[in-house]
């Protein structure tokens, strides 16, 4: 056996008080573009998710790939620039993100399961319609002039609908989903989706127990870079407020205010770097990472 078998067992150990809790439930994952890290860290990702459906949990994969998706455009020299953590996407930028999330990366994580044992199974929130979504509209205040102006990102959309139809026919077959965010609207055109975004909405949909962010950063971070372990809806607003909330946090945040808004008993931001962080996180009474509660 490794010595990173051993590890997990020995949290397996110390989880199975736990382990009533979360049975038949749905716990959605949030497998960030910075958190996926080598492919040794990867399969340690898919080997607790594998688990955990050999368990009786019934977990749900969403992930992310912005630096996957610079990689891509890197060699393809192409400039991509970002406002409020969001990607600025053309056209052309959709077709390669399309490409990169749903062809590239959602395969590896599907693979990254499955050879753990585990059947996952790979789509997009284009497949089944699953997330039907529009244009994302938002307003800001434009410092020069102090106008209100429409923030124009191309095809970045938000989820208007999400139809958990085709995720809950895998679930029921025992299947591991595995969500790539890129949406389709009404038209049949293609959006970007920021992950966070596009997992607190399928997490309202299929009123999951937990919504868990895996990212590269321990949870928030208050101003002096301390770890926040736990933190209300209203704490977290005024962190976006106030600045210290900044670039990808915040639709990492107000990702969390939303699903808890949805019904979900719990959101957090956990640094899916530290080996098994989704069982510690699960199945430990400290937990690790940042709990955002109402
Ligand atoms: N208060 C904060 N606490 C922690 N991270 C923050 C904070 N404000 C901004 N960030 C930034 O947010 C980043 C996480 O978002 P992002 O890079 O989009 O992650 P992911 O790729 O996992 O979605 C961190 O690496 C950090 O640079
Ligand atoms: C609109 C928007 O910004 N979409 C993201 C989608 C991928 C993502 O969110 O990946 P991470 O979770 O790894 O950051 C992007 O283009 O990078």
């Amino acid at each position: 056996m490794t010595q990173d078998a051993r590890n997990q067992m020995e949290i397996l150990a110390a989880a199975l008080p736990f382990l009533k809790r979360y049975d038949e439930q749905i716990v959605v994952v949030k497998y960030g573009g910075h958190a996926m890290g080598e492919e040794e860290s990867a399969l340690r990702f898919g080997r607790d998710i594998a688990l955990l459906e050999q368990m009786g949990v019934n977990p749900v994969i969403v992930h992310g790939g912005g630096p996957q998706i610079n990689a891509m455009l890197k060699r393809l020299n192409v400039q991509s620039t970002f406002v409020n953590g969001l990607r600025v996407t053309d056209a052309q930028m959709v077709d390669v993100v399309e490409m990169v999330l749903s062809g590239t990366v959602n395969k590896q994580v599907a693979d990254c399961i499955t050879r753990a044992g585990a059947i996952a199974v790979g789509i997009s929130g284009k497949d089944g319609r699953l997330i039907r979504a529009k244009k994302l509209t938002r307003t800001y205040r434009d410092p020069d002039s102090n106008l209100e102006k429409v923030l124009d990102l191309g095809f970045v959309g938000e989820p208007e609908y999400v139809d958990p139809q085709v995720v809950e026919l895998l679930i029921a077959a025992d299947i591991v989903p595995v969500i790539a965010p890129v949406g389709v609207g009404a038209d049949g055109q293609t959006y970007n989706i920021n992950a966070d975004t596009a997992a607190g909405a399928i997490a309202g949909a299929l009123n999951a127990s937990r919504l868990l962010m895996l990212t590269d950063v321990p949870g928030v971070l208050d101003a002096g870079r301390t770890l926040i372990p736990e933190m209300t809806v209203a704490e977290a607003r005024a962190g976006i407020a106030e600045g210290w909330i900044s670039g990808g946090m915040i639709p990492k945040v107000e990702t969390c205010i939303y699903a808890i808004e949805q019904g979900v008993k719990g959101a957090v931001i956990v640094d899916g770097r530290v080996p098994h962080a989704v069982l510690i996180e699960l199945f430990t009474n400290g937990g690790a990472g940042t709990l955002i509660r109402p």
